[in-house]
């Protein structure tokens, strides 16, 4: 399969969850990100809003939420194109809808955190390898916006949320991915190369 057959492939069978399977899959996925230390000491995490049948984060949100973390979500640049911002994420926010029917925090008014300052980014991804190869929707928002972290100082963690359904055999490594430090599944946490730096 290429990338587009895989995209679609991995989308529909996210989607052919029913509502138990989601369910008992969002709270298998909290349990397994709480099995990480970085969960743990983590204090500004950006998560994001499951859109397209990705795995439900609701259930670690709320879990985060009362435990006081800062948490931020991801919003499309309004200017630099095929950028994020991630801005901050609380009852107080107001919510509008982005050009892919996703809510995120309306950009007005608000101030951006920068991501290297973000010590957590919990990532939406279709398709990951063994290796911690990542497939996102294919708009490259995501390597963009971390690109930076290549070079040396502050940069987030970063940790997958999928499906263990969605894991795949190897996935061509191209040469703008940014390497995962982790992959949260319902089956469990997948650690990789990065995870102990
Ligand atoms: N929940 C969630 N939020 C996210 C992402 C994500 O993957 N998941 N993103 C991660 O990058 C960014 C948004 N990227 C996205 C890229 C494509 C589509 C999408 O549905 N594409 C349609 C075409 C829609 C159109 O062009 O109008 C498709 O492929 O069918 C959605 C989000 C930021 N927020
Ligand atoms: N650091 C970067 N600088 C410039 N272009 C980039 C960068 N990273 C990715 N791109 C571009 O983005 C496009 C989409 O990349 P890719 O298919 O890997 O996206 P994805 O990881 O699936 O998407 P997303 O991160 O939005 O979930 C590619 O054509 C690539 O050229």
């Amino acid at each position: 399969m290429n990338k587009t057959e895989l995209r679609r492939h991995m989308r529909r069978q996210r989607r052919a969850l029913n509502r138990r399977q989601r369910e008992q899959a969002a709270r298998h996925l909290l349990r397994a990100l709480r099995q990480s230390a970085h969960f743990q000491h983590s204090r500004h995490i950006a998560v994001y809003l499951t859109n397209d049948g990705e795995i439900d984060t609701s259930v670690f949100i709320r879990d985060l939420q009362r435990r006081g973390k800062t948490l931020y979500l991801p919003v499309l640049h309004p200017l630099r194109k095929g950028h994020l911002s991630f801005l901050p994420f609380n009852r107080q926010s107001r919510m509008v809808k982005n050009r892919f029917g996703i809510s995120e925090p309306d950009f007005a008014g608000h101030r951006a955190m920068p991501a290297r300052f973000i010590h957590l980014i919990c990532m939406p991804l279709v398709a990951f390898d063994k290796d911690g190869n990542r497939l996102g929707m294919g708009g490259g928002f995501y390597d963009r916006t971390l690109a930076f972290s290549r070079q040396p100082g502050n940069k987030p963690r970063l940790i997958g949320c999928a499906y263990e359904l969605q894991k795949t055999a190897a996935l061509p490594a191209e040469d703008w991915d940014i390497p995962l430090t982790a992959i949260a599944t319902d089956a469990g946490l997948h650690r990789f190369q990065a995870y102990a730096e």
